[in-house]
């Protein structure tokens, strides 16, 4: 999968010209403020139905109008297994939202689809931008994130899942939420929310089981000092060893006093520790970002293994990352043949970033909004 074309209007600063794109690498550079990252943001919205930056919508829609547009051509080389040759087509994938109406327009080929899911499974994107290092210095919440994120790539029908998942804890924490508990209420909610519960932790550590591998051969192939006593482990978000009816029982009252769920997927994490510590206390800053960067790699070659490929997009990585890190996320991203973005203040000079072979590029200017390519 790679995005062929784009064309946004009312979007941050962005010209609604429409913009086509290298399958491989797009170098994009351009001043301070001239609408590098609102690309990119773009590209994302597309792929995630959200900005990576911001968390309200109204922050992306141009200042004074009331709505957005976003619309691409994405290719789909998605490999059918019962096809002789893979499948290589393009879809056009579209997302407007409204401020005013509050509505948001989702369309697939020209058709009105109305699960942002429909639209984000053609382009999946992978954002690596300062704050992506989060990953591993965040909270769960941050790692939760990223593992959903190849889950919903990887396993069909995640999504619907998820939703019927949220419904169940948000039934139940309204029961928990009121004084007195309804008990044979709460028991009916219950048996609903353990069901989905088990079902959002069976694809959760189906996906993990085939990331932790991949993520281990990564790290030995970059044979980095550190990496012999690192650990992953999937944690589900209660205790492994008991049930989770169980769990919710013995902690019927701890859950009524908080007034929500406390137990399950909600809690998941993936845990990451070095010398059996978790590495945002012994890892030092550059090792973690080489650990961010091998895990992103590892969840490209994961979907590749699924017949997916991520779109790659590097924001302002030469302020995060030194050459020989920059080096190294590029050699491997050419090798995923993942189609890649990178932004630049200064002018590229891909021959910094890759040796032989060279990949193909596309190189665009960006004036207050404006691109060029060159
Ligand atoms: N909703 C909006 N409507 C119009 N313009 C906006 C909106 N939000 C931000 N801008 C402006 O868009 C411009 C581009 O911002 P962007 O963050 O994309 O720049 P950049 O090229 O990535 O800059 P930097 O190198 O400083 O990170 C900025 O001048 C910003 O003030």
């Amino acid at each position: 999968m790679a995005l062929l074309k784009l064309q946004t209007q009312q979007f941050r600063n962005l010209a609604p010209v429409a913009l086509s794109f290298s399958p491989t690498v797009n170098l994009i550079y351009g001043a301070n403020g001239s609408g590098k990252s609102s690309l990119l943001e773009a590209i994302a919205y597309l792929g995630l139905g959200r900005s990576f930056r911001v968390n309200r919508h109204e922050a992306v829609v141009r200042h004074g109008s009331p709505s957005l547009t976003v619309f691409g051509e994405v290719s789909d080389n998605t490999e059918h297994s019962d096809a002789p040759t893979p499948l290589k087509e393009t879809h056009r994938i579209g997302i407007s939202r409204d401020l005013g109406t509050r509505e948001t327009r989702l369309k697939v080929d020209g058709e009105r689809v109305r699960n942002l899911s429909a639209v984000a499974r053609h382009l999946p994107v992978s954002v690596i931008d300062p704050g992506t290092f989060d990953i591993v210095t965040g909270g769960p919440g941050k790692r939760r994130q990223f593992l959903d994120w190849s889950v919903f790539h990887v396993e069909h029908g995640f999504a619907a899942l998820w939703q019927q998942f949220q419904r169940a804890v948000s039934q139940r924490n309204k029961i928990l939420r009121n004084g007195r508990i309804d008990e044979s209420l709460l028991r009916i909610w219950d048996s609903q929310y353990i069901a989905l519960a088990e079902q959002v932790t069976g694809a959760r550590r189906r996906v993990f089981e085939q990331f932790q591998p991949l993520l281990e051969s990564v790290i030995a192939d970059v044979d980095v000092a550190w990496s012999g006593d690192l650990k992953f482990e999937f944690f589900p978000g209660w205790d492994r060893k008991a049930d989770l009816a169980d769990v919710l029982m013995s902690h019927r009252d701890q859950e009524a006093k908080m007034g929500h769920t406390l137990y399950g997927p909600n809690r998941a994490d993936v845990r990451v520790k070095y010398q059996g510590r978790p590495v945002a206390e012994t890892l030092s800053r550059g090792q973690q970002k080489t650990l961010v960067i091998l895990m992103k790699i590892a969840q490209g070659q994961l979907l590749r293994e699924h017949g997916r490929q991520c779109t790659f997009l590097l924001d302002d990585i030469n302020a995060e990352l030194d050459e020989a890190h920059r080096q190294m996320l590029a050699g491997k991203l050419r090798d995923l043949g993942s189609q890649v973005f990178i932004t630049s203040i200064e002018p590229p000079r891909p021959e910094l970033l890759w040796r032989d072979p060279m990949p193909d590029f596309k190189v665009f200017h960006v004036e207050h909004g404006d691109f060029t390519e060159e």
